[in-house]
């Protein structure tokens, strides 16, 4: 997919500037600070928000899992059949051991249990999955669990995800960085270092490595 000079406007403020964003095969990770347009930039490339400019060019079949969803009083197992896009969702059901889930209401369900479940819908339903912050509401170990299943697809599918959890970059194939409706940086992980960070986020930001991850600390 190629994102090509974006600008989008909402009410009377300029959300998106020009952006111009390549996916490559694998993860793309956009992430930057709350209010820098990451939402708003997925919602565009979904069709939900017509932009003022630029174009989007696509040949994948997108599946986009929010990061603010409503929850219908229905059926776990018809919220993954609905929209009838014929996902294998029974595949994904199981790999995220969610199998003891799909009789309940999906209203009555944690909001952790609510995101595997659209992640799994997600993952199933499309060859280019659009995930806004799936990691939010996951305990550790559902975050190791999803990271490890995208890890595991990126052969199969194309990812766009957006993050606050800056440890995803160590799986990231292109990393995307957004400030204020523009992007500031787009190239591989390696090129995300204290002083990007520090201005992108306004605060001093250390690196740090272990067992040959980085990670990226405030402290
Ligand atoms: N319908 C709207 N009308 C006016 N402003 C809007 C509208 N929707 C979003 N915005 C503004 O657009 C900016 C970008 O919002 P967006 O949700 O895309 O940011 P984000 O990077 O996803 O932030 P976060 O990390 O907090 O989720 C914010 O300043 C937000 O207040």
């Amino acid at each position: 997919m190629l994102v090509k000079g974006l600008k989008v406007k909402l009410g009377d403020k300029i959300i998106l500037d020009n952006v111009t964003i390549n996916l490559t095969n694998g993860i793309n990770l956009i992430f930057g600070p709350n209010g820098s347009g990451k939402t708003t930039l997925l919602r565009t490339i979904i069709g939900m928000i017509k932009p003022l400019e630029g174009e989007i060019l696509n040949e994948d079949k997108l599946s986009y899992s929010p990061s603010e969803f409503y929850s219908p009083s229905m059926k776990v197992i018809d919220v993954l059949l609905a929209g009838k896009k014929n996902g294998e969702y029974e595949r994904f059901i199981k790999l995220l051991n969610l199998e003891n889930l799909l009789q309940r209401d999906f209203l009555t369900l944690s909001s952790g249990e609510k995101r595997l479940i659209i992640i799994a819908k997600a993952l199933a339903e499309g060859d280019l999955v659009i995930m806004d912050e799936p990691l939010s509401n996951l305990d550790i170990a559902n975050r190791k669990k999803i990271i490890d299943v995208i890890i595991s697809l990126k052969t199969e599918r194309k990812f766009l995800i957006t993050s606050h959890e800056l440890d995803i970059i160590n799986f990231a194939d292109n990393v995307i960085v957004m400030k204020n409706g523009k992007v500031v940086y787009q190239g591989n992980k390696e090129g995300i270092d204290e002083n990007l960070l520090s201005f992108v986020y306004e605060v001093p930001i250390k690196k740090i490595n272990v067992n040959n991850y980085t990670f990226f600390i405030t402290y």
